[in-house]
């Protein structure tokens, strides 16, 4: 039998955070464990600031992860961090392929396959992002770039628990533009389809989160779409207000 999956909603500091971050991640967690009925609280802090946010947090039921990992445990990968690096500094997440990455670090979707299966190994979850261009939108090809990616980049392994799908379009990450609802959810009805036609029932019940310029103001249309289990918040994160305003638009919240 299905169930739906309790939402997450998760935060990505990106590369931000080290001045005033640490009192905003502690009222977030204070926040966040008041409502541990109705979802799961998450921030994905840079690596650096994972072990204090890990002491910061104690007691507190939000949850911490990393932005990236690499696909081996160590060695010679001079400025990397690994999976096992992360979880000894407290994460039990990591954001893998995100478009920044992607286009950044020129990650493939081989690359983000092999680093989920090192966050796999080490017990972390991946949340592995996809997401298509403006042009490719325009050009109507959005659902075929998310199919491609979703397949080139996810495991046999993936299942419910180890992963979750972060959908974000390129176009609409720190831009204040959002897909409309309609579009957000064919695109996570057709990630769904995806997701179960190779996963079976663990296909149905993996977390689809959305994410790209969401916020206080359209959580609450955003976070009650079919299909969509919780966000992947960037700018809205940082702060302490509104990343707690968007879970407080979690449905039955
Ligand atoms: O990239 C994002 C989360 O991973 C979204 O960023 P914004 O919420 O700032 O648009």
């Amino acid at each position: 039998m299905t169930t739906t999956p309790k939402p997450l909603i998760a935060g990505n500091w990106k590369m931000n955070g080290v001045t005033s971050g640490l009192t905003a991640l502690r009222t977030i967690a204070e926040g966040v464990s008041q409502h541990t009925d109705t979802f799961d609280g998450l921030i994905c802090l840079p690596a650096t600031m994972i072990e204090r946010g890990t002491r910061l947090c104690n007691g507190t039921a939000l949850l911490l992860g990393g932005q990236d990992c690499h696909f081996e445990q160590s060695g010679a990968h001079t400025g990397d961090i690994s999976a096992d690096m992360l979880q000894d500094a407290g994460a039990s997440y990591v954001i893998l392929g995100h478009s920044e990455r992607r286009a950044d670090h020129d990650e493939t979707n081989t690359d983000v396959l092999k680093k989920s299966l090192a966050a796999y190994e080490t017990g972390l979850t991946a949340i592995i992002c996809v997401g298509e261009t403006r042009a490719e939108r325009e050009e109507g090809r959005a659902m075929e770039i998310v199919s491609n990616q979703l397949e080139g980049s996810m495991s046999k392994d993936a299942n419910s628990q180890n992963t979750v799908i972060a959908y974000e379009p390129v176009w609409a990450i720190g831009t204040g533009l959002v897909p409309s609802n309609h579009d957000i959810e064919a695109m996570h009805g057709h990630i769904r389809q995806v997701l179960s036609e190779r996963f079976g029932v663990e296909g149905e019940s993996m977390r689809i989160l959305y994410g790209g310029s969401l916020k206080p103001s359209n959580a609450e249309e955003i976070l009650r779409t079919k299909n969509v289990n919780g966000g992947l918040i960037g700018g809205a994160s940082l702060k302490s207000e509104d990343f707690l305003a968007i879970c407080a638009a979690v449905p039955g919240n």
